[in-house]
């Protein structure tokens, strides 16, 4: 056994090598400062098809239902994705529950249909569909239009000899094979439109993508067949509560409506103050069109709500100064207008300030988002925020950012934050007559004056009769200068009122007005809410895609470069022999690294250790400790790295402190490489 022990800056230049060690070095927050562009040369190019083959081996997840021939849009996740999406979402609880001392909900799947039709879900929850004219097959209208333009935009590439760039290959590919893409040039002006239709392909309406339809003749791929005109379909899975099917409900296709309802309930909780924020975790299920794109769309998923309720005309947020500087990757509603996807580099205090974002508590949270992503190991290089355009965001929302991140089908939105008005409490609010406000005791009572009109009653009955009523609401409708008018008329001894056709003379005995004063001390208002969405499953497949590369010297051997802070198991236990003397000493490492909160698997599988940690650079386990005939003598055990492969070793009690601080995120390896020797004694590892 030979112990070698290297420098700091020699163990730095290994890991900052490797493109996949490079990307986890600078998106630490304290290396944010070194160029990006540097990554993702990865020797192999990405072939989704190995990533998919390793997510099938090492069960992921996979089509639920499979043995019965399986069920579109519907899977089930293995050991490692199950426990991948805990540790994503353990995170995010961290990030931003406890972080922001946000309150944590849990409620109902199964809605009442009521509820619903008042949220507009009966009603508008739908996408545009289109049939095949021929066989009757359905397509979700913009996805065809954006999969035969994409396709026809890369005939036309290949077609001028311009090859696609090696990061397009993978979606030429998909296309081509989903489209029928034929190499033909287009017209330099149909470049341009189809390029500027698709950079805004989300603020079409239905009947607009049918025009498309027509006039650029989109067809079905799959038969060339022509389609119909776009009809809505709605995407809530319909269902029926109680044994006399009297009494309408659906599966909820998002958490909201559950944080809306309980809104007087969590306001007393915190207090009767706002803002607060409520967060949820939970299942969702939307009936999607045509569901092919793995787990970026599914017909059940999970997400994770927040609902930062806000006082209307105070929108800024007492952690914004923290976050001011933070520069974000933005696409604006007005870039996509112009036909362009042209991504603008900006702090999020320039955008506010400019009102690019709508306000400082939408930028916030943008800014979370992307801390949040990127700590989980998004690449922040294809990360970006798109604006939702005018005809794409819900008719009350005040602003909307989608945080979409590039994978192998293109930028997915992953994460939507829309400003949501007062929108959802006020209608909850109007249907079942509950008061969803605040009521905000003010610092200073307000004091007011006004002219105020009263009748007297007997008198004016008695003249009137059945008109009064007319009169009474004329002169209720009437403004302060309508009223002094009327008071100094009066004053006079006599006015003349009409409406609705009428003419009414009134006398000082019949009306009085008078100068009243009042005092408010009691301000009523409903919140505005902010609602950053997430979708783990998009979350954890762009991920994946990642962090996904092959080793250099060999494309058959995957590797998952998972952070620690989300990797399913953190440490690999590899006994060098089957012999029983080594059991104590598995053991002990076992139960140390467990007390210390770290989740580590024995592999003592009868195979080589080479193959051994092979197989667990597909699972994504960062770290790997090897016990061999000198840890037994010795009391020492190696510890190896998953992306450089790089050993260190030293006495089992230190290489446990210094794994703690790697797993924690105290330390990271070149750091831990300054705190143990290296090792390059039994080479067969590799
Ligand atoms: N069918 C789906 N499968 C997987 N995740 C989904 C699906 N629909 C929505 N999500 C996730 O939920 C998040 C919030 O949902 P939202 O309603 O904003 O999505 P959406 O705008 O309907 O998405 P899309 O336009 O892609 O259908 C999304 O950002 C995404 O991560």
């Amino acid at each position: 056994m030979r112990v070698r022990s290297i420098g700091f800056s020699t163990t730095l230049c290994t890991y900052l090598r490797n493109p996949r060690t490079l990307h986890l070095f600078i998106s630490t927050r304290r290396y944010s400062h070194f160029d990006m562009s540097v990554v993702n040369k990865s020797v192999h190019p990405f072939d989704k098809s190995r990533l998919d083959a390793l997510l099938n081996r090492r069960f992921f997840y996979a089509p639920a239902f499979e043995i019965y021939g399986g069920v579109a849009g519907l899977y089930d996740y293995g050991p490692p994705g199950s426990s991948l999406q805990a540790n994503i979402m353990a995170e995010w609880r961290k990030h931003f529950i406890i972080e922001d001392h946000m309150l944590e909900l849990d409620t109902t799947i199964m809605t009442p249909a009521p509820v619903f039709e008042t949220s507009g879900h009966v009603a508008r929850f739908a996408d545009w569909m289109v049939k095949d004219t021929k066989t009757g097959d359905v397509l979700r209208a913009d996805h065809l239009v954006k999969n035969v333009l994409e396709a026809r935009l890369a005939g036309d590439r290949e077609a001028r000899g311009l090859a696609a760039q090696p990061k397009d290959d993978e979606k030429d590919k998909k296309r081509k094979k989903k489209a029928k893409t034929v190499v033909v040039q287009l017209a330099d002006e149909v470049v341009k439109e189809f390029e500027s239709i698709l950079a805004q392909l989300d603020n079409y309406s239905g009947p607009e993508i049918g025009e498309l339809c027509r006039k650029y003749d989109i067809r079905n791929p799959d038969t060339d067949n022509e389609v119909g005109e776009p009809q809505q379909f709605n995407l809530m899975f319909a269902s029926s509560i109680g044994p006399t099917g009297q009494h309408p409900g659906y599966l909820r296709p998002e958490t909201a409506q559950g944080h809306f309802l309980n809104f007087s309930r969590l306001l007393e909780f915190n207090n009767g103050r706002v803002p607060f924020a409520s967060a949820q975790i939970g299942r969702s299920f939307r009936n999607e069109i045509s569901p092919r794109a793995g787990l970026l769309r599914v017909r059940e998923f999970t997400m994770g709500e927040i609902e930062h309720f806000v006082d209307p005309e105070d929108k800024s947020h007492e952690k914004f100064r923290e976050v001011r500087d933070t520069v974000l990757s933005l696409l604006d509603r007005h870039v996509q207008v112009s036909g362009s996807t042209q991504i603008t580099q900006m702090t999020i205090g320039e955008a506010v300030d400019k009102g690019i974002v709508a306000n400082e508590t939408l930028g916030y949270f943008l800014v979370r988002i992307n801390l949040f992503l990127i700590k989980i190991g998004i690449n922040p290089k294809r990360l970006r925020f798109r604006q939702h355009m005018a005809n794409e965001m819900a008719h009350y929302a005040a602003d909307c950012w989608d945080a979409e991140i590039e994978n192998a089908t293109g930028w997915t939105e992953c994460v939507g934050c829309a400003d949501r008005a007062a929108y959802d409490l006020s209608v909850h609010s109007a249907r079942t007559g509950q008061p969803l406000v605040v009521r905000q005791a003010l610092k200073e009572p307000i004091v007011t004056e006004r002219e105020v009109p009263e009748f007297n009653k007997k008198v004016v009955g008695k003249t009137y009769g059945r008109d009064a009523g007319l009169l009474q609401k004329a002169v209720g409708e009437m403004d302060e200068s309508q009223l002094t008018k009327l008071k100094g008329e009066l004053a006079q001894g006599q006015a003349t009122i009409s409406a609705e056709g009428k003419e009414f003379a009134i006398t000082p005995n019949l009306l009085t007005i008078e100068r009243k004063t009042f005092k408010q001390s009691i301000r009523e208002f409903t919140p505005n809410v902010i609602e950053p969405s997430f979708g783990f499953g998009r979350i954890l497949y762009t991920l994946l895609e990642h962090s996904f590369w092959c080793r250099e010297q060999d494309i058959e051997r995957g590797v998952l470069s998972l952070p620690p802070v989300v990797a399913p198991t953190k440490v690999l236990i590899v006994p060098l022999s089957a012999k029983e003397e080594f059991n104590p000493l598995v053991q002990e490492v076992s139960t140390k690294l467990r007390k210390a909160g770290i989740f580590s698997r024995v592999d003592d599988s009868n195979t080589s250790i080479g193959k051994r940690y092979a197989r667990n650079d597909e699972l994504g386990t960062p770290f790997g400790v090897t016990l061999d005939f000198a840890s037994v003598q010795n009391r020492t055990m190696t510890l190896r790295e998953r992306d450089t492969t790089d050993q260190l070793i030293g006495p089992i009690d230190d290489v446990i402190t210094v794994l703690t601080e790697l797993v924690q995120g105290i330390i990271d390896w070149p750091a831990a490489c300054k705190r143990l020797p290296a090792y390059d004694g039994v080479q067969a590892v590799d």
